[in-house]
């Protein structure tokens, strides 16, 4: 039995890194990330993590682990933002005001899959020009889903929190942990 982290997030590579988790590989799945017309953030999150799982090839008896961070502003998805452009639109619009941060996480061996979702509120202040223009030169939203990374400067931006914040940064581990001991991977092994 292998494990597999299907993820070229190096966030979730340090999570599981806190459980003293090393991965026999990192496979990063390449899959058509666009939402579907209509489609609501928490089943969009829940999606693209079992269709990351599925994208990732494995033996019959590897545990392939994947997860979906998605930042949702009423029933609006935000994803990575494309260029600074939209990173600022996202960013104003996110400040001010609470969204919900929703990551999923899509566990597969063989062909049984368990997933979960892990929920969390956050407040982003207002920011002000200076602190756009300061955040969007730093270069942080680069890759984050609603274009800012909490472990990173835009913590300062964040007043408030309710939910998990290893799931905010892209891998709850509670429901992580979860998971991975349902598919019978040994997470709490001594030594
Ligand atoms: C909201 C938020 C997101 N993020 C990151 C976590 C994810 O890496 C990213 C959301 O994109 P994802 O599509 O979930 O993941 P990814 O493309 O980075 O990696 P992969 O699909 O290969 O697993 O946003 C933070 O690091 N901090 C935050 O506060």
């Amino acid at each position: 039995m292998k494990l597999i982290l299907g993820s070229g997030s190096p966030r979730r590579k340090e999570l599981l890194a806190q459980l003293g988790i090393v991965p026999d590989a990192i496979l990063p799945p390449d899959i058509d990330e666009d939402p579907r017309k209509g489609e609501l953030p928490r089943p969009y999150a829940a999606r693209l993590a079992r269709e990351k799982a599925a994208a990732v090839a494995a033996g019959p008896d590897d545990i392939v682990l994947c997860a979906d961070t998605t930042v949702a502003l009423g029933r609006r998805i935000l994803g990575k933002p494309r260029d600074a452009g939209e990173a600022a639109a996202f960013l104003m619009a996110l400040g001010g005001r609470r969204h919900e941060v929703i990551t999923a996480v899509a566990v597969r061996r063989g062909d049984r899959v368990w997933t979960r979702e892990s929920v969390s509120a956050v407040k982003m202040k207002r920011l002000s020009d200076v602190e756009l223009n300061a955040y969007l030169a730093g270069g942080d939203w680069q890759g984050k889903a609603g274009a800012y990374a909490i472990q990173g400067a835009a913590g300062a931006f964040i007043p408030w929190i309710s939910g998990s914040f290893t799931g905010i940064v892209g891998l709850p581990l509670a429901e992580t942990a979860a998971l991975l001991q349902a598919a019978g991977y040994p997470i709490w092994r001594q030594g």
